[in-house]
């Protein structure tokens, strides 16, 4: 029946002001009203519509996402769009496109990495989208490994410009030859993009000066035909159907493409008419500036995709129900739910249902409260760079690079886990599950791969640990460091369950793990006598020991959060059992690496599991209106069985009948295949 909230028994549950939630889930309410009014803009308007995506050939649903990002830069422009509001935009479409390579990364890149002359060329072009931009620096030979890369940017004091070439190039004109070492992989390289910030190795004067970027225009003005030299196209289809397929990613060979000398970015180091190489005062590595702001970014959007897939997997298992009987009869598996409840189960009673469900949901709150810090910090660092003080950037780059490590990980496993907590229709397209984690996984390999993020963490924590007792007192993310002697010493207090809600308790049951995580790290590293021997040798117990360290973080700014004023009847409260949820559980599942490092016994760690039960007693009635605090539209989930009313089955049973295989009863092939096959089986049958 239409207009009827099938969810309504479970939202009168809550015990707690939804509203207030949404403004914390936002993150102001300012956030929250822009937010919710251009979600609403965007899912009442059929330009937008995203349902046919898995259908849809390559061809058609490159030329539609051209087509949506076309619309929504004429809605920009037209309503006269914030930067905000064009930003949450862009979310709400929720299709990658090349847009997301030319604001997140061609962008940033011009504006940390060009002079000020520089930037007052290019920026004015790229914010009206006179031009185009990507990022392409990884190369079909190299992408973790930069300082590995191989295309060259040779000057020619002559003409006063770089010649930029991809070498070992044995055709330039096709892809099939073996030894082509072209870039590879950038979005909106394929088939968009005017621009390229391009990365390749300066040499001046015979001398190899590193990795530089560099402004390459790649097509024509006039008819976005590749310019002299550049061969350029898509790599192909990606995993998944829809999905990351319509992000057109590129490769690129450039053969002796000319480019004036202005057209290296020249903020971190300079070439002059002459050919003479200079650095500036800052750090090189702000050549890789471009990258902490969009790890920063990724950090931040983790949330929203497993927000997104726990919205789904909490409401279908509150609708789904499973086992006993109509009238809470004889077939009820248990004595505990027959008591509990009349009728059939929802699955979302079941404590393994909880158990796997409900520590997604806490880590989707977790990640928003870090990626709020994280933004933070990203501020705090650029402005401080912005007066030459470069003192916070190595911690910068080991909290974006491990942040984005942990989130993104777990992000994909949490989709993944979602579709399984949702049965057979989670692998629905229907579901939305599969799309979507088609379109989040890789952002485990882009903007770094993982393990090779967690190495970087990890060389950052040996670093402090052998800087310890040197006098530098570490701060900031890694400031328990400087109280590693007491961490090394002490024991868990906790007697009872309860104790475990004790935030300062909790928060030295994880310093005091990552510490003697990494403690144990150096030690072993220091009985090598090649450290860098060392570091390959042990490199995974080094990652562990840097997700122990990046875990903390999280923790701890959840920890922060709650000490804050949160305004909202029962809000605080739930924040808290979440966050109860998140840290219990990881003990939970590292409950090895607490125990190995003897910081807690076999007895504490059972009293955590007890706590972390009956959270999850304290969360249920709460859960969907937990996620419902996100806010989220029917458009935006893009699924059956998270939708809002939450009535799945007529949704499900009317989709089915719209599936292009049903539009006729007899299938296409019936005659060809099908008729032939069941005739000659009639026949000899009948012998
Ligand atoms: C429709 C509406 C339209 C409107 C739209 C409006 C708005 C939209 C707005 C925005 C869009 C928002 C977001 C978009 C978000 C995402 C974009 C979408 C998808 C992303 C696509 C992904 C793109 C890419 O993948 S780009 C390629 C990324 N590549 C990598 O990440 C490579 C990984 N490798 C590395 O990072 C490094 O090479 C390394 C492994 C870290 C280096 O290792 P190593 O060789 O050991 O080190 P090196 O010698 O190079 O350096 C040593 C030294 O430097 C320090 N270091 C290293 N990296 C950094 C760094 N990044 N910052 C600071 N310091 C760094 C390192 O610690 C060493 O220090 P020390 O010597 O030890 O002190
Ligand atoms: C969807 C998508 C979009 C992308 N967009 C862009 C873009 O816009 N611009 C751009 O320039 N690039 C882009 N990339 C490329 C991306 O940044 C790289 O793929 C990424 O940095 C990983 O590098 P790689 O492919 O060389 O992996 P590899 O380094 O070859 O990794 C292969 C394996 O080796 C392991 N490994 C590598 N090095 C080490 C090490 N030192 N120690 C231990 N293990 C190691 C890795 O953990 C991994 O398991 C994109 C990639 C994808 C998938």
């Amino acid at each position: 029946m239409a207009g009827v909230d099938y969810l309504a028994d479970e939202r009168n549950k809550a015990e707690f002001d939804v509203d207030s939630m949404k403004i914390v889930w936002a993150g102001s309410r300012h956030t929250f009203e822009v937010a919710d009014r251009i979600s609403k803009l965007v899912a009442n308007d059929p330009a937008f519509r995203k349902d046919d995506r898995p259908m849809l050939p390559r061809k058609e649903l490159f030329k539609n996402t051209l087509r949506k990002a076309a619309y929504a830069w004429k809605l920009i422009t037209e309503l006269r769009l914030s930067e905000e509001e064009a930003s949450k935009l862009r979310f709400f479409v929720d299709e990658p496109a090349y847009t997301d390579l030319h604001w997140g990364m061609f962008v940033p890149a011009l504006k940390g990495q060009c002079t000020d002359e520089q930037q007052s060329k290019w920026l004015p072009l790229a914010y009206k989208m006179q031009i185009i931009g990507c990022y392409a620096q990884t190369e079909l030979g190299h992408g973790s490994n930069v300082q590995g890369l191989e295309t060259t940017a040779t000057f020619d004091p002559q003409t006063d410009e770089f010649v930029i070439h991809s070498p070992t190039l044995t055709s330039s004109k096709c892809y099939h030859t073996v030894e082509v070492l072209c870039t590879w992989w950038p979005g909106g390289l394929g088939k968009v993009s005017t621009h390229a910030v391009v990365y390749a190795r300066l040499i001046t004067d015979g001398k190899d000066h590193g990795v530089h970027g560099f402004i390459v225009q790649l097509r024509s003005m006039e008819d976005h035909k590749p310019l002299p030299g550049i061969t350029v196209g898509d790599i192909g289809m990606k995993f998944g159907n829809g999905a990351y397929n319509t992000m057109d990613n590129g490769v690129l060979t450039l053969d002796h493409v000319r480019i004036p000398r202005d057209q290296m970015m020249m903020r971190v180091s300079q070439v002059t008419r002459e050919g003479k190489y200079k650095q500036s005062d800052v750090p090189r590595q702000l050549v890789y500036g471009t990258m902490v702001y969009v790890r920063q970014k990724i950090v931040a959007d983790a949330s929203c995709a497993l927000s997104k897939a726990v919205c789904i997997a909490t409401r279908y298992s509150a609708v789904r129900r499973q086992f006993g009987s109509q009238n809470g009869g004889p077939e009820t598996q248990s004595a505990h739910y027959r008591k509990s409840y009349t009728g059939l189960i929802q699955v979302i009673d079941y404590k393994t249902q909880q158990n796997r469900l409900f520590p997604l949901l806490a880590s989707a709150y977790a990640f928003r409260f870090v990626g709020e810090w994280l933004k933070w910090l990203y501020t705090d660092v650029t402005q401080r760079l912005a007066v030459n003080d470069f003192s916070t950037l190595p911690e910068a780059h080991a909290c974006t690079a491990g942040l984005k490590s942990l989130t993104t990980t777990a992000t994909a496993d949490g989709i993944e886990e979602c579709r399984k907590l949702c049965g057979g229709h989670g692998y629905l397209c229907t579901s939305g599950l599969p799309e979507l984690f088609a379109v989040y996984v890789p952002a485990c390999t882009y903007e770094g791969d993982n393990i090779v993020l967690l190495l970087q963490v990890a060389r950052f924590l040996m670093k402090t640990v052998s800087q310890i007792g040197s006098g530098k007192q570490p701060v900031g993310t890694i400031a328990y460091m400087g109280r590693v002697e007491h961490l090394l010493k002490s024991r868990c207090s906790v007697q009872r369950a309860e104790d475990w809600l004790n935030p300062s308790q909790v928060l030295e049951a994880f310093e005091a793990r990552a510490a003697r995580m990494s403690v144990s790290c150096a030690q072993n590293l220091s009985k090598f006598s090649n450290p860098e021997e060392g570091f390959a040798e042990l490199s995974a117990d080094l990652v562990e020991a840097a997700v122990a360290h990046c875990q903390l973080i999280v923790v701890s700014k959840f920890l922060d959060k709650l000490q804050q004023d949160i305004p909202g009847k029962g809000v605080k409260q739930l924040l808290q059992a979440v966050c109860g949820i998140y840290y219990l559980s990881l003990l939970h599942k590292h409950q090895g690496e607490f125990l190995a490092t003897s910081y807690i016994t076999p007895k504490q760690a059972a009293l955590a599991s007890d706590q972390l039960r009956a959270l999850y007693s304290k969360v249920r009635p709460n859960a969907i209106a937990l996620v419902d605090s996100f806010n989220y539209t029917d458009h935006f989930l893009g699924s059956i069985l998270g939708c809002y009313d939450g009535n799945v089955y007529p949704k499900l049973y009317e989709a089915a009948k719209k599936d292009p295989l049903n539009d006729t009863v007899v299938p296409d092939g019936y005659h060809e295949y099908l008729k032939p096959l069941l005739k000659q089986q009639l026949h000899s049958a009948k012998l």
